[in-house]
């Protein structure tokens, strides 16, 4: 006899701590999954709360919610199974990573998460408990081992599942996106399909929260380690998977596969996923943003619209005495290209109330920083009045290389609530702005070919104080994200002076960094939560 279940990869978009609206999702993708003729339907981890919960998870009162959340799930799948994440307290106050077989309108098992991570971006043992053992459901004549994101990453729970049993393992993720993260995905599991023999379904949180975001994609990869069925990256999804019994084993019959993103469109994604939830989840009207007819900005601005749409964007010019004529050209033309509202507001007579107003205080001083920085404080100043005035939020427009060495204002082009590209090295923002504009030519070709500057001085050239810019991202590379030794540097051909200089930029400007808006993470290692080092250190190597 040969069974068949029809499985539906629940590749969905939660909002963290919005436990109703949770539910209701929960509830609206059973419904449309049942129309698919669906048997069992598997959503992604900590699916009634949404990832990461952080310190909600200390709240006592969250974990009522969720239960409550756990049966209305229940009574709407009278007629058809999941698999759900979720929060757990128990009576001693031990909190765990939980995930629930619901079939015939009940809790038929419960998994607890063995493996927490607590690297990187993740705190799981800051909340959570490990569990031990196993949780092997049978359905439909199929039985499925349940795991949950990091232990599918080791070896011993998958093990333990098919040794308790288990045909074929479910495993519900919310894996955040770097670049490298795919492939990282798929190698793993074909380690664990080589060692257990079994088919993995992987299902995948898709949707950005705060500086995360997560790339979906999720996919099934067969007992022979080929990725038979993938979903979609960057949107929600359900995905229909045919398991057939054949001779005492579970098969995967070979299913619909979305493209993939690849380099640089993959990234461009995961920036347009991580502006477009954090303006929906947080309720903006829309966003604004400084457009000087530099790249970093031009970049920012086509993200933004990309995300949102013309409609929603806003561009301000503020030109000074050192803005050159092109810059206001290029600023005018890409903005007419996007199509969103755009004025041009002169800073000049700002500056002059300011330079008045300080002429004693100064008096008998050079013009150094202070009066550049000044410039940068007038810009940030009118762009926070429209947005308090509009409901509109900032855009910060700095990119990774200049955050790494503490290239830009404090209280200036540091405004912002959102920094889109605070993880994109300046390289790769020559690179994303060239790929956009294949897809339709909106940043002016002369944003992309002239040399960066910031215009806070005449003819200043970001080159003036800092290296060019592949240095300074190889240098920021190997130090932030490979952890080498300004020695190990040295060796990969770079004077040990400027090394010294660019890794002492780096540690000097965390007060900056703990200072700056949230941006979308896309590296192995980006800055926040991912890489926490001190601001008052007299560490030394
Ligand atoms: N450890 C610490 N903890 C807390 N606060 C600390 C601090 N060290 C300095 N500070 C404070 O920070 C101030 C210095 O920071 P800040 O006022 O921002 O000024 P600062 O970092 O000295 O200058 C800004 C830099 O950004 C560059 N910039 C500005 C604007 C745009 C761009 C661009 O092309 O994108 C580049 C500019 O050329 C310059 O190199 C100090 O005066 C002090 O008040
Ligand atoms: N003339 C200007 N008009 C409007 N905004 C400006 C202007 N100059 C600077 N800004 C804002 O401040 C940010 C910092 O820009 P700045 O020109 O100093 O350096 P940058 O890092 O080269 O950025 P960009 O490549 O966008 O010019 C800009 O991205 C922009 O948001
Ligand atoms: N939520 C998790 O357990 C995620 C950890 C995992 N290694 C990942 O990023 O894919």
């Amino acid at each position: 006899m040969t069974d068949t279940v029809k499985l539906v990869m629940a590749q969905i978009n939660p909002k963290v701590g919005d436990i109703a609206g949770n539910v209701n999702l929960i509830i609206d993708q059973l419904q449309e999954a049942k129309l698919k003729g669906a048997d069992l339907v598997v959503f992604p981890e900590m699916t009634i709360t949404g990832y990461p919960p952080e310190d909600l998870l200390l709240r006592e009162g969250l974990y009522p919610q969720v239960e409550e959340a756990l049966l209305q799930v229940a009574q709407s799948a009278e007629d058809i199974a999941c698999v759900v994440g979720y929060p757990m307290v128990d009576e001693l106050g031990e909190r765990f990573n939980m995930a629930a077989f619901i079939a015939d309108g009940q809790i038929q098992a419960s998994y607890i998460k063995q493996n927490l991570p607590n690297y990187s971006v993740f705190d799981e043992q800051r909340y959570f408990r490990s569990g031990n053992q196993a949780c092997v459901v049978e359905f439909k004549g199929i039985k499925f081992g349940i795991l949950i994101c990091e232990d599918i990453w080791k070896i011993s729970p998958a093990a333990q599942a098919k040794q308790a049993g288990a045909e074929i393992l479910l495993t519900l993720n919310a894996s955040p996106f770097s670049q490298e993260k795919h492939q990282d995905r798929i190698e793993t599991l074909s380690h664990r399909v080589n060692e257990t023999g079994l088919p993995i379904v992987y299902v995948n949180q898709v949707g950005g929260q705060d500086e995360l975001v997560f790339d979906g994609g999720s996919f099934v990869m067969s007992a022979d380690g080929d990725v038979c069925v993938q979903s979609a990256e960057f949107s929600s999804q359900l995905t229909e998977v045919a398991l057939l019994k054949q001779n005492g084993s579970t098969v995967v019959v070979p299913g619909a596969k979305s493209e993939l993103y690849q380099d640089e469109a993959r990234v461009y994604q995961a920036l347009i996923t991580g502006v477009h939830d954090y303006v929906a989840k947080n309720g903006f009207s829309g966003v604004l943003l400084g457009l000087s007819g530099g790249i970093d900005s031009a970049l920012t601005l086509a993200v933004a619209v990309d995300a949102l749409g013309a409609d929603r964007v806003e561009a301000v010019m503020m030109p000074f005495r050192y803005t050159a004529q092109i810059s206001q050209e290029d600023a005018a033309e890409q903005a007419s290209v996007m199509g969103v509202k755009y004025q041009s507001i002169p800073i000049e007579p700002m500056y002059q109330a300011f330079e008045s107003s300080l002429q004693a205080t100064l008096a008998g001083t050079e013009a150094d920083i202070t009066e550049e920085n000044l410039q940068a404080r007038i810009r940030g100043t009118l762009l926070m009045a429209i947005s308090n005035k509009t409901g509109k939020m900032v855009l910060a427009t700095s990119n990774k290389s200049e955050v790494a060495v503490g290239y830009s204002t404090l209280y200036g082009d540091m405004v912002g609530g959102f920094s889109p590209l605070k993880d994109v090295p300046k390289t790769m923002v020559y690179r994303l702005a060239q790929y956009r504009n294949t897809l339709s030519p909106v940043i002016p070709e002369r944003v992309i070919t002239r040399p960066p500057s910031a215009e806070l001085r005449p003819d200043q050239k970001d080159q003036d104080s800092l290296p060019d810019y592949d240095t300074l991202d190889t240098i920021i590379k190997a130090y932030v994200k490979q952890d080498k030794t300004p020695q190990e540097i040295v060796t990969m051909g770079y004077s040990e002076e400027e090394v010294r200089r660019v890794i002492r930029l780096i540690d000097r400007s965390e007060y900056k960094r703990r200072q700056a808006a949230p941006g979308v993470k896309i590296t192995h290692r980006a800055f926040g939560r991912d890489r926490r080092y001190p601001i008052t250190s007299g560490y030394k190597e």
